[in-house]
């Protein structure tokens, strides 16, 4: 048989007309991966390629499952799992077809990516290690922006039983809040008393407060205890304004599963005194797990009306989570980041490399691209709101998009300073360039996100930009402000505020120290 004649078409009808349980699949790639399988007159006119040798696999899966007297059939060893996924009859073309939102193989320390492609097959996957576990997710964080990464977080969930828990767990900053008369949720006979907000999430499955009008998924439950909304994830997504991230790791540390990996959503960073921190390093040293994170060009309710957009995640897939092809583990219980030894996922549940994270995020409607500069991704979502705040302000004053440009390429150039000045060695440029979370982030918080508005606001009312986010966000939090502040003490500290000018200008504006038509002598 020739390799050549075989086209997508074929191999999808060997598939479906075998009529397979998956369970037979499993075994069928167990013992063709192990080597014993009897050999197809399968022929290459030219060295087998990787993805020649997996069609092969396929070749021979299919012609052995779709002749049950062969003796393949009577050799096979016996899964003990029954698998069901349904990606299993899936049509084999789509098993080997590329998804650029589906990413690569895990990159190694030097935040190289776009690497040799890893794609165990879903069958691979399944078969070595029986994944007897599926991940559970919890989302730390319910606000505007956290409300809507669970929202599409658990619609993946119930799209892929396989991989994840079905129920999602959403931990919820605990309040009162009173539905208006107006809302199509309000309860006479409650009337206008205050109503918990966990309640009115797991009752109506809406957060009338921070995102009003979105239908959440049912499988989505909203939890006040924190330490049980972590309880048993292998799976924990940080989402909460960047000043409460401190408290929750002291709240869960000991709580948490020790394999336990996670994501942060979070835009901001950790400043004490002369030391920054990247908020997911923070978090990875404090719960002593591996944590990545997702910026992007994200504004929280286009995306829950499921209008497109993109995101980076950045995830360097800890040493002793990597397995091979076959889904045997490659670590040798080192660890890639940090110091510290991480306790790795156990073999009974699924991996969590690109793959997967990108599984679990990507929608129709949000398109994933993975990375692994950890430093680049997070440093740009967090300072980029300083920038977005000094845009505000300039379009407040009257000035319009040409003067916004100017802040916006000086503050991408102090962006990329600061990274390379106290995080030498440590990003890419071209996240910068060529990711969402880079430009992309810059240009959409500069024209429309909350910092962005409520300084603009400030000006044109003559107000304290902390007045307008009292007034104008019902409880939303600007991230802006006190990164400002953390990243000009820090420049301060160390003696640098002079590279930085419109990250120490946009300080002096909010304390009222200087007027915004000052702004462009300080680039003198
Ligand atoms: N909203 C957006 O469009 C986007 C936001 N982000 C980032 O996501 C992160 C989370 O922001 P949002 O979800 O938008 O939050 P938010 O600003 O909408 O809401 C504030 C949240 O903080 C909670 N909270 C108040 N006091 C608290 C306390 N003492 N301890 C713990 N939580 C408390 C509130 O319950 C609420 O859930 C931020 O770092 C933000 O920069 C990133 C991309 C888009
Ligand atoms: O990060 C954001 C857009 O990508 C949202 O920024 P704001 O917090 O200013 O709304």
């Amino acid at each position: 048989m020739n390799c050549s004649r075989l086209g997508q078409p074929l191999l999808h009808q060997a598939r479906y007309r075998s009529r397979i349980l998956s369970s037979d699949a499993a075994s069928v790639f167990h013992y063709l991966v192990q080597g014993q399988g009897p050999k197809l007159p399968l022929s290459f006119s030219s060295p087998p390629t990787h993805s020649a040798l997996r069609r092969r696999f396929y070749v021979q899966s299919s012609a052995a499952i779709s002749k049950p007297t062969s003796p393949f059939h009577q050799q096979l060893p016996r899964s003990p799992q029954i698998a069901t996924r349904a990606d299993v009859l899936e049509p084999a073309s789509s098993l080997w077809s590329t998804r650029s939102s589906r990413a690569s193989l895990a990159p190694p320390l030097n935040n190289t990516r776009h690497l040799p492609v890893r794609r165990y097959s879903q069958v691979a996957k399944m078969t070595v290690n029986n994944f007897i576990k599926k991940h559970k997710v919890t989302v730390i964080g319910s606000g505007n922006w956290g409300t809507t990464v669970a929202k599409l977080v658990a619609e993946n969930c119930a799209e892929h039983p396989d991989t994840f828990e079905k129920d999602v767990q959403m931990w919820v900053y605990e309040e009162n809040v009173t539905l208006p008369k107006d809302s199509k949720h309000f309860d006479a006979s409650i009337g206008e008393q205050p109503q918990k907000l966990t309640h009115i999430l797991n009752t109506y499955h809406e957060n009338v407060k921070y995102l009003p009008g979105i239908p959440l998924p049912h499988n989505l439950v909203a939890n006040p205890s924190l330490v049980d909304a972590v309880k048993d994830s292998s799976i924990l997504i940080f989402n909460l304004p960047h000043e409460f991230i401190g408290n929750i790791c002291r709240q869960i540390k000991d709580h948490i599963a020790p394999y336990a990996r996670g994501i942060s959503c979070i835009k901001g960073v950790s400043v004490t005194d002369d030391k920054i921190e990247l908020i997911c390093n923070y978090v990875s040293d404090a719960l002593n797990i591996y944590c990545g994170a997702l910026s992007g060009a994200n504004i929280a309710s286009e995306i829950a009306n499921e209008q497109w957009c993109e995101t980076t995640i950045a995830y360097n897939t800890p040493l002793v989570d990597r397995r091979d092809e076959n889904g045997r583990p490659v670590g040798n219980g080192e660890s890639n980041d940090h110091t510290k030894q991480l306790t790795p996922l156990p073999l009974d549940y699924p991996p969590l490399d690109h793959d997967e994270w990108s599984l679990l995020f990507s929608r129709p409607y949000f398109t994933v691209s993975m990375v692994s500069d950890i430093v680049g991704v997070s440093l740009a979502g967090a300072l980029k709101n300083i920038v977005a705040i000094a845009c505000g302000y300039v379009e407040g004053h009257g000035w319009n998009m040409t003067a916004k440009t100017a802040v916006m390429r000086r503050g991408m150039q102090e962006i990329i300073r600061f990274a390379n000045e106290f995080f030498p060695g440590q990003i890419e440029p071209r996240t910068f360039w060529e990711e969402s979370a880079g430009w992309g982030d810059m240009i959409v918080s500069c024209t429309s996100a909350r910092n962005w508005r409520c300084s603009k606001l400030a000006v044109e009312r003559n107000l304290p930009i902390e007045e307008v986010e009292k007034t104008e966000l019902n409880g939303q939090k600007l991230q802006g402000i006190s990164t400002t502040r953390e990243v000009s003490s820090f420049l301060r500290a160390k003696g640098a505020e002079e590279r930085y000018p419109v990250f120490m200008a946009v300080e002096r504006i909010i304390d009222q120290e200087i007027k915004v038509e000052e702004i462009p002598k300080l680039f003198k």
